[in-house]
């Protein structure tokens, strides 16, 4: 399997150094040259399996060429083996036909341990077998760097730089970043939104001379690893169900898109999705685009589903380039547009976009109630961008179509917002006891892109 760019013009590369590259020198970011498809006999056999087996099966046609069945195997098994739930990621009904999938039994209590704890397996084999280091940069909203910074924390031959959006993560996420006191991990507080962190990060893979002088890598969504660890999780679901003998649909609290692309791998693969529904909160460019064709970056507001305050949502370039028949210049274009704050989404890849997905948008005053009625409802407590997820998926629901919401976040990583909703605010697990004892470190940085550069080269191991 060989991997290339959205954009048509970078190197060609097998998944080890596609995952090792993050995003292509083109500025695009790497999707697979062609989906290896699973028919409804190998769907069916998983039924039964544990996660760690589903996992293997899926994946492994996807990185065959790079890390064999053993070390693949041994490097699934260490990822999962620290989660907090048997069944990794276990399906709540929530109410007949309604199933919360519970994505947030990992470490840091977020979706993104599944990809983050498996890429960092398999970094440590790539990198062992090369002899080499790498410096990684990361963008957050606050999941993607706790999930990081625990998944590489400690390593020889690794940095890790998370750069988070200064007093616009919950204090948890924050805590998260700044209390480990490994060596190897630097939190940086950015004055900006997440766009402005996500934008110096692709600046900084687009400096050629720099990337390769501190052997840049990324563990964000544009890393196509991050993607294909999170298509496992589709496969279990939705054959627990009942799948491939029926249909079900998906409905993904979504900002960068890397989540529900990886339902749409799933579905490429012949796993039967009958529609997967991308929920925004008021940051809802993409419920914009999807209804009126145009692609137009606004401010990023505030709310109280923190990590979706994303306007420019990096995963829909590989949307894009599916929508466009993989026509690499014509992504390269609506990019160039993108500089100057929108584009339009031509007409035939509007067609297909919306064969795929529904979407929908959730208000701040609508997260918080759905919070409140599920809980009188079901008894469960929520998390509010698992509540944005809910609130949209009723309104796609269909008889005869069971239809999951993916849980993204432990309640307890957002307690002003779920205390705010229902009066209680939900505890942490007990191995994040201590987290509010603990002393913080944290480096402010301005939003530019050499002052960036020089705090790396200055603080980092080499
Ligand atoms: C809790 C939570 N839910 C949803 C999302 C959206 O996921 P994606 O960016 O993959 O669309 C994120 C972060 O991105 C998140 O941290
Ligand atoms: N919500 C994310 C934003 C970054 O997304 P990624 O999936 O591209 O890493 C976060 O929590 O940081």
């Amino acid at each position: 399997m060989r991997y290339i760019s959205t954009r048509g013009q970078a190197p060609v590369l097998p998944f080890a150094e596609a995952m090792m590259t993050g995003l292509a020198r083109d500025g695009g970011l790497y999707v697979p040259e062609a989906i290896p498809q699973m028919d409804a006999g190998a769907i069916a056999a998983l039924e039964g399996q544990s996660y760690e087996e589903a996992a293997f099966r899926v994946m492994q046609p996807f990185v065959a060429e790079s890390f064999s069945e053993n070390e693949l195997r041994q490097a699934i098994r260490r990822a999962y083996q620290g989660f907090g739930h048997a069944a990794r990621a276990p399906l709540v009904q929530l109410a007949p036909g309604h199933h919360l999938l519970e994505l947030f039994h990992g470490p840091t209590l977020a979706f993104k341990d599944f990809a983050m704890q498996l890429i960092g397996q398999l970094f440590q084999v790539a990198l062992a077998r090369e002899g080499r280091r790498v410096t990684i940069v990361g963008a957050t909203s606050g999941d993607t760097g706790s999930a990081a910074i625990e998944a590489f924390r400690g390593l020889p031959n690794v940095d890790v730089f998370i750069l988070y959006p200064h007093g616009r993560v919950s204090e948890v996420q924050r805590r998260q970043m700044t209390t480990p006191d490994d060596a190897n991990v630097h939190a940086l507080a950015i004055d900006g939104t997440f766009d402005d962190a996500q934008a110096r990060l692709k600046d900084l893979f687009n400096d050629h001379g720099f990337r390769d002088g501190v052997g840049l890598a990324g563990v964000n969504s544009i890393n196509w690893a991050r993607v294909l660890a999170q298509v496992v999780y589709y496969f279990t679901s939705a054959v627990s169900l009942g799948a491939p003998h029926r249909p079900v649909s998906f409905t993904v609290p979504t900002g960068n898109f890397g989540d529900i692309f990886a339902g749409t791998i799933a579905r490429a693969m012949g796993l039967p999705v009958d529609r997967l529904v991308i929920a925004t909160n008021q940051n809802d460019i993409l419920d914009r685009a999807m209804r009126t064709g145009s692609y137009e970056v606004g401010r990023v507001e505030p709310s109280v589903s923190p990590s979706m305050d994303i306007q420019v949502s990096s995963n829909f370039e590989r949307a894009l380039f599916h929508a466009l028949d993989g026509d690499g210049a014509a992504v390269a274009q609506l990019m160039q547009e993108l500089k100057g704050g929108s584009f339009s989404i031509p007409q035939g890849a509007l067609q297909h976009l919306r064969e795929i997905y529904d979407s929908g948008r959730v208000s701040e005053p609508e997260t918080l109630a759905t919070i409140a009625r599920v809980r009188a409802e079901t008894g469960e407590v929520v998390c509010p961008h698992t509540a944005v997820g809910i609130k949209v998926a009723d309104e796609y629901r269909k008889a005869g179509v069971p239809m999951i919401t993916l849980a993204t976040a432990h309640p307890a990583k957002f307690p002003d917002a779920v205390e705010q909703a229902i009066g209680i605010r939900p505890p942490l697990p007990p191995h994040m006891a201590r987290l509010f004892d603990l002393p913080e470190r944290v480096t402010r940085v301005e939003n530019d892109n050499e002052a960036l550069k020089s705090l790396i080269l200055e603080r980092r191991m080499a």
